[in-house]
Formats: structure tokens, C-alpha cells, sequence
């Protein structure tokens, strides 16, 4: 039968609370489903894979939640998959998967803010929508996407950045690729995006990348614990455009001596990390060794050196593999051209660098 699969993993949308007024993930998959408002004009079949808050999850749980994704899309019947997932490491989780995604068919990730017990919950809206997404032709060849609050993202370069509010999500550096609204569905832009990882990439067990952070007054303490512990790569938190000062530098020249592959990130919610100071600036620091990774923040290029580690255990190929798939993202803000599904351009972009709009194929009654 054509539908759509919900894997459910836990999260807030599943979450009431216990004794203590505490929010713990309760609800499984046919409990999500009972809640959905309206009529959703597609069949869907609920699988439960974990019952979790996010900030729980081990990059072995978010490989799982991937692989039951690649397992529900084995079905040639299924439409697209929607993923329910906590909020704290949704970002992770959903740049894990469209890392190896090799599919037209899209994954569609929500979650809530405010627990399923709530009774103004955003739960049931976020998951309609989601459903609506993953139904529909529009969504096709977009890779991973995030639905959150009527707004469609896509998953590289969006992260949580409201801890409340149920507009919980944004893309700092590209915005919204689209929104549902209503059961209407309207894609405005597209990311390219890179070619798709193979399946090793997700065997993350045993592979430890640690994020450090930067700031007045930091030294080698941080970095050199993490490697001491086994970390094979670490991600520096660093200010401004990529930059930090002379003991951090020699502390990545000592870590990537060693063969810790050092991604270099910052703690500044938009725009690229960028080699311009010296002193123990970025300049400094990627002679040192350290990879810049364009707009990935720390929690995303962590996941993507978790990827490549475990693909492959040298760290000069992964550094390079790093800078040319953070490179990659520097094509985020490009104007997509491919035209197989079927864009019609409008004045009514969401983005103007990114105008490509299509009218609204997928209706849902409600
Ligand atoms: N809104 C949420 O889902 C947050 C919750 N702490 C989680 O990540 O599981």
C-alpha cells in the first residue's frame, strides 16, 4: 500500500510528564498517530525505533534512527518517511542522515516544544505537516528536510535556535527553503548538495570527535584532554571568523601531529568561518592544521567528521574529504536549476537569492 512511514523516536512530541512534572518521553508511534488532526489523504504506518529525549541520543542511537530510514524506503510503496525526534540534537540527527541519503524519496524530521500532554501542543500541527511534506512530489530530490512550525528547512545548516518558542529552528545562513500551510505544501528553493556518503559512514561505534571551546583566555587544557581520551577528531568552537590565540594554535599543530583531525568552527550564529587574523587567528590556525568548515556549526561538522572517520581511519584523506564537503556548503546560497521537478518561478520567494517557486501540488483537508 502507497504511504507514508512515521518512525518514532521519542522527544517532546512524545513526552509527558511523571511524578515530578519532569517531561519524559512516554508516547510510541500509534499514540503520535492517534493525536493527528484532520484528514490526511494518505495512508501512514507507524514504527516505533526509540523512545528518547534527543539529549540522550549516542551517535550509535542516531545511526539506528538513520538506518530505519533506509529500511522503510526499501519499500518501493513508500511514499517518504517522517522522523519524530526531540529538538535538542534534531540537527545531528537529520545531518547524519542526509549525509547518506541516496534517495529521491524525502525524510522529513519534527519534533514539539511543547509536550503531547500540553494542551496548546505543537506536536499533532508539526506531524501533519511532516506527513503532508512527505507525501508530496515537491519534497522529491531535497534530501533530508527538517518541518518545524510551518517552515521547511533543509537539514545542513539548520539548527535549534530558540530553546521555547515553537518557531524552534532556523538557517541562519540560507533561511527557509519553503512552508506548509494549511495542508499546502510550497518549496521556494533547493541546496545542492553532495554526493551521498556510502553506509560505512554510519558505523559510528567506537569513533569519539569531541567539541572544544574557545575563548578569552583559553589554553591547551580542553584539547589536549579530549585527545588524551581518544578523541580522532575534535571540533574547535572558536570566536569570531575562525580564530583563538597562540596556545590553541600549538596545541592543533601537536593534535594533528598525532593524527586527530581538527575541524575548525565558531561559536557565532551566521556566516562562514573565514582565514583572516593572525596572532593565533584563523591564519594561524589553519596553518596549524585545522579545517575550516565554512558554515557548519559545531554540532553538524562534528557529525560530519563522525561520518568520514568511520569511513575511513586516515586522517589526511578525511581532513581532505572534510574541506571539500565544507566547501560544498559554500553552494548553499546558489539558485537551483534543476527543472525534473517541475519549479515554476513566482514573485513570492521566501528568499530572493534563492528564487525558485512551484505552485502547491500537495493538499491536505483540514
Ligand atoms: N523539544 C524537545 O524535543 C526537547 C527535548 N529535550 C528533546 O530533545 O528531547
Amino acid at each position: 500500500m502507497r504511504r507514508v512511514v512515521v518512525l518514532s523516536t521519542g522527544g517532546t512530541i512524545a513526552s509527558r510528564p511523571d511524578s515530578r512534572g519532569a517531561a519524559i518521553a512516554a508516547d510510541d508511534a500509534n499514540a503520535l498517530l492517534a493525536q493527528l488532526p484532520g484528514d490526511l489523504r494518505v495512508p501512514v504506518e507507524g514504527v516505533d525505533v526509540l523512545r528518547v529525549g534527543s539529549y540522550l541520543l549516542t551517535p550509535g542511537d542516531m545511526a539506528e534512527i538513520v538506518r530505519s530510514a533506509h529500511e522503510a524506503l526499501a519499500d518501493p510503496d513508500v511514499l517518504g518517511v517522517v522522523v519524530t525526534h526531540g529538538t535538542d540534537a534534531l540537527e545531528e540527527t537529520a545531518f547524519l542522515a542526509d549525509l547518506v541519503h541516496h534517495d529521491r524519496r524525502p525524510v522529513v524530521f519534527t519534533g514539539a516544544q511543547r509536550a503531547a500532554s500540553a494542551g496548546d501542543t505543537d506536536g499533532p500541527r508539526n506531524l501533519a505537516d511532516a506527513i503532508t511534506l512527505a507525501a508530496c512530489p515537491e519534497a522529491a530530490g531535497h534530501g533530508v528536510l527538517i518541518v518545524f512550525d510551518g517552515q521547511v528547512f533543509a537539514a545542513r545548516g539548520t539548527r535549534k535556535t530558540h530553546t521555547l518558542a515553537p518557531a524552534a529552528f532556523s538557517a541562519p545562513d540560507g533561511g527557509p527553503l519553503g512552508r506548509v500551510r494549511n495542508g499546502s505544501v510550497r518549496m521556494a528553493a533547493r541546496l545542492l548538495r553532495s554526493a551521498p556518503l556510502g553506509p560505512e559512514a554510519l558505523d559510528l561505534d567506537g569513533v569519539r570527535v569531541d567539541i572544544v571551546a574557545s575563548y578569552p583566555g583559553t589554553d591547551a587544557t580542553a584539547l589536549d584532554a579530549v585527545a588524551a581520551a581518544g578523541a580522532r577528531g575534535v571540533v574547535l568552537e572558536a570566536t569570531g571568523a575562525g580564530n583563538a590565540n597562540p596556545a590553541v594554535r600549538a596545541a592543533i599543530a601537536r593534535l594533528t601531529g598525532e593524527g586527530v583531525v581538527v575541524a575548525l568552527s565558531t561559536r557565532v550564529h551566521a556566516g562562514p568561518v573565514t582565514a583572516l587574523y593572525g596572532g593565533g587567528g584563523g591564519v594561524d590556525l589553519i596553518e596549524a592544521g585545522a579545517v575550516p568548515v565554512g558554515t557548519l556549526r559545531s554540532p553538524q561538522a562534528r557529525v560530519l567528521l563522525l561520518a568520514l572517520l568511520a569511513r575511513d581511519r586516515d586522517p589526511r584523506r578525511v581532513a581532505a574529504a572534510l574541506r571539500r564537503m565544507a566547501e560544498a556548503g559554500a553552494a548553499d546560497t546558489e539558485v537551483d536549476t534543476d527543472t525534473d521537478h517541475g519549479p515554476r518561478p513566482t514573485s513570492a520567494s521566501t528568499d530572493p537569492a534563492r528564487t525558485v517557486m512551484s505552485a502547491q501540488p500537495c493538499e491536505r483537508k483540514n
